[in-house]
């Protein structure tokens, strides 16, 4: 089981996410002259990514992706894209470079390929990955119920960018979704999971002893991906 860093409040909470992530940022630009940040949609990161927005980092050098999407465009309000853009890509921030994965297409799969293209030509890993956790266990698009989800968790696979298809139940996603797959996750310079609420600890704890094979959470630990949670009662 990892460490859960526990911080007495949501503002801790948020300063302690966004400086670990901009630390990955600029010793990645100090190394290598560029850096690639990937953030997470939902109602969790927005405070974490204005503490970001706010830091001195060299922007410019910087690329903003996402770690999943929904297949809309940005006028859609469940664009992550829009979401990231407006929460974190302001001010000095608003010099980064955003690498979008949603992409018009035929398909969402055909999406996933053009992003997965796109997204390879920036470098081979993620400085720094800020990812949220969805009360059924999902990180990413990885669902429990999607028929994704396999591919999704082959620790074996390249680092690469899979359509998701929407599904019935609550278990999976209710529209069809772009993810990035855990190899990805595994090759990350950080990965910072930030969760709140005593509910979502109790699932992290109950996910973490899971079935690699299935559990997104419980695969992370098995492929030693460099995951740090952080985790507020309230944010
Ligand atoms: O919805 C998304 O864009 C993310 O894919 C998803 O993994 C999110 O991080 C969790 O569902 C938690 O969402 P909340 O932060 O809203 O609880």
């Amino acid at each position: 089981m990892p460490e859960i860093d526990i911080l007495p409040d949501g503002d801790a909470w948020a300063e302690a996410c966004a400086a670990r992530l901009i630390a990955a940022l600029s010793d990645a630009v100090a190394e290598t002259g560029k850096a690639i940040f990937a953030g997470s949609g939902g109602s969790t990161p927005s405070p974490i990514y204005a503490r970001m927005a706010a830091a001195d980092l060299d922007w410019p050098k910087v690329a903003v992706t996402l770690i999943d999407e929904r297949y809309v465009d940005e006028s859609s309000p469940d664009s992550n894209g829009a979401l990231i853009k407006r929460t974190l890509m302001k001010g000095p921030a608003s010099a980064a470079r955003f690498v979008p994965l949603f992409h018009p297409s035929v398909t969402v799969d055909r999406a996933a390929a053009v992003a997965a293209h796109a997204l390879a030509a920036e470098g081979p890993r993620l400085d720094a990955v800020l990812l949220g956790m969805g009360e059924d266990g999902h990180i990413c698009s990885m669902f429990p119920e999607s028929p994704t989800l396999k591919t999704l968790l082959s620790p074996t696979l390249p680092p690469t960018v899979l359509g998701v298809p929407a599904g019935r139940d609550d278990m999976a996603p209710s529209m069809e979704r772009i993810s990035i797959n855990l190899p990805y996750l595994m090759g990350a310079g950080r990965v910072v999971l930030a969760l709140t609420g005593k509910q979502k600890r109790a699932v992290f704890e109950r996910e973490a002893a899971g079935d690699p094979a299935i559990q997104p959470i419980a695969a992370l630990i098995a492929s030693n991906v460099p995951l740090e949670v952080v985790w507020t009662e309230k944010a």
